[in-house]
């Protein structure tokens, strides 16, 4: 058996030895054809082979370029990024080699396929066959201090008939990145999977409500801002103390009508032109999301650079350059200090509605009561109602003070818990 074994091997060896001569003839003519003859016979000639190879070839090869070309040449095309997202998933799972890049302030790792590399996939029952593939192009309107660009295609493979592939979208969240290299990727990605939505939202009833149908009534108004001739934008400045639920207001957002979020992080941009690119370059059905940076003083130091963008001139930006699209866009800005900013600055039509994220009221704790506790009454309500009127607890304090400390998740404990947090915060006032 042992001998068996290696004479096969031998043997397959010499095969493989054959083949590789072969090959090896076949580029080697292939180059001398190259060289003497001209380039428009082996275009005619491979497009003959491709013809005769495309009788016994049973599949369809469709690529989508990364960049939309012409003179547009920095805008990523839709369908390479709607395709790079339905693949995130499937990549770090199928995929041999996956490419990681570290995004979101070096806390969360990106996933995709390494380039030339290969996935299979089954579409409704359609084997298809997804690869990434590295071209080098020369294009002709880049000038010549940068004469060669990378793109990168994704190509699709599918037997005849597969072709409505593109579903299951879900919400991404882009970061913009620090690398002012030419070629360099304006946004990176990630899956989006927070689990908040409005129903978890802890606030005054009346004001989300009011809030849901300000953001329906702009996702469904297209006619009429094309009517009173206004852009189909809303800017929303939400403000108020750390932890009142501004962060997760804006995934609340972006989970009602599935819209992407970019985060914009304004000291990774290095001037105005850039930050046009970066904007320009923000899918419609978007949300786009400058939080004030906590570091203040750090930010006043860096925005005097001359290349550093400040805020007034993110607001003129947009301002400009979404005026002129008439897709849905939503600008959001958060802020801790919302008395230090220029009234200019957040006028109405930049920033449209006002919202102020405020200390914990009793409607507030109820929410949380009911989703930590299942509890929609108690006889420790009316305690904490007094309690909560008197202190000014942030949502996220009353949020961790509530949660259950215990596997058996005692609910009164958990009222105790709280009420004592809230007269020790009212003996620190
Ligand atoms: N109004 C709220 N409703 C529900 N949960 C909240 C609310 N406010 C805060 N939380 C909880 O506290 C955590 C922090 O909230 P979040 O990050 O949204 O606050 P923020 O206002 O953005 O704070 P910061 O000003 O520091 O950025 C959230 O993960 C959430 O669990
Ligand atoms: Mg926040």
């Amino acid at each position: 058996m042992d001998i068996k074994l290696r004479k096969m091997s031998k043997s397959m060896g010499d095969i493989l030895m054959g083949f590789g001569t072969l090959i090896g003839s076949i580029m080697f003519v292939y180059t001398m054809i190259q060289q003497f003859v001209p380039e428009y016979v082996t275009r005619y000639l491979s497009a003959c082979i491709c013809r005769i190879t495309a009788f016994a070839y049973p599949y369809i090869e469709i690529s989508f370029d990364e960049f939309t070309g012409g003179g547009d040449w920095l805008k990523v095309s839709k369908a390479y990024t709607a395709i790079e997202a339905y693949l995130g998933p499937k990549s770090s799972k199928l995929a041999k080699r996956l490419k990681a890049r570290i995004v979101k302030g070096n806390k969360d790792l990106a996933f995709s396929m390494d380039d030339d590399e290969e996935i299979v996939d089954d579409f409704a029952g359609v084997k298809i066959w997804w690869s990434l593939d590295k071209t080098t192009t020369f294009d002709a309107q880049i000038s010549s201090a940068a004469p060669r660009d990378d793109h990168r295609a994704i190509s699709k493979s599918c037997h005849q008939g597969g072709e409505n592939m593109i579903e299951n979208r879900h919400i991404r969240l882009y970061s913009n990145n620090a690398n002012h290299e030419y070629g360099y990727k304006l946004w990176s990605q990630v899956a989006f999977e927070h689990p908040v939505t409005f129903d978890h939202l802890a606030m005054d009833p009346a004001k989300k409500q009011e809030i849901i149908d300000d953001l329906v009534t702009f996702s469904m108004g297209r006619d009429y801002y094309l009517k009173i001739g206004k852009p189909w934008k809303r800017g929303y400045l939400l403000y108020g103390p750390p932890g009142t639920g501004k962060s997760s207001m804006i995934a609340a957002m972006a989970k009602l009508f599935n819209y992407d979020i970019y985060d914009l992080e304004l000291r990774a941009v290095s001037g105005n032109s850039e930050l046009k690119q970066l904007l320009h370059n923000t899918s419609n059905k978007s949300i786009t999301k400058k939080e004030e940076d906590k570091d203040k003083d750090k930010e006043d130091e860096e925005s005097n650079g001359d290349s550093k963008v400040t805020l007034s001139g993110l607001l003129n930006v947009i301002d400009g350059l979404w005026s002129a699209c008439s897709k849905e866009r939503i600008f959001v800005f958060t802020t801790n200090y919302v008395e230090e900013l220029d009234p200019a600055l957040i006028r109405r039509g930049r920033m449209d509605k006002h919202i102020e994220m405020s200390y914990c009221c009793f409607e507030g704790f109820k929410v949380f009561a009911k989703i930590y506790l299942d509890l929609e009454s108690h006889e420790l309500f009316d305690t904490i109602r007094h309690l909560i009127h008197e202190v000014k607890v942030s949502p996220a304090d009353v949020a961790e003070n509530l949660m259950p400390k215990t596997i058996e998740r005692d609910s009164q404990a958990c009222l105790q818990n709280l009420i004592k947090a809230l007269e020790k915060i009212k003996e620190d006032e």
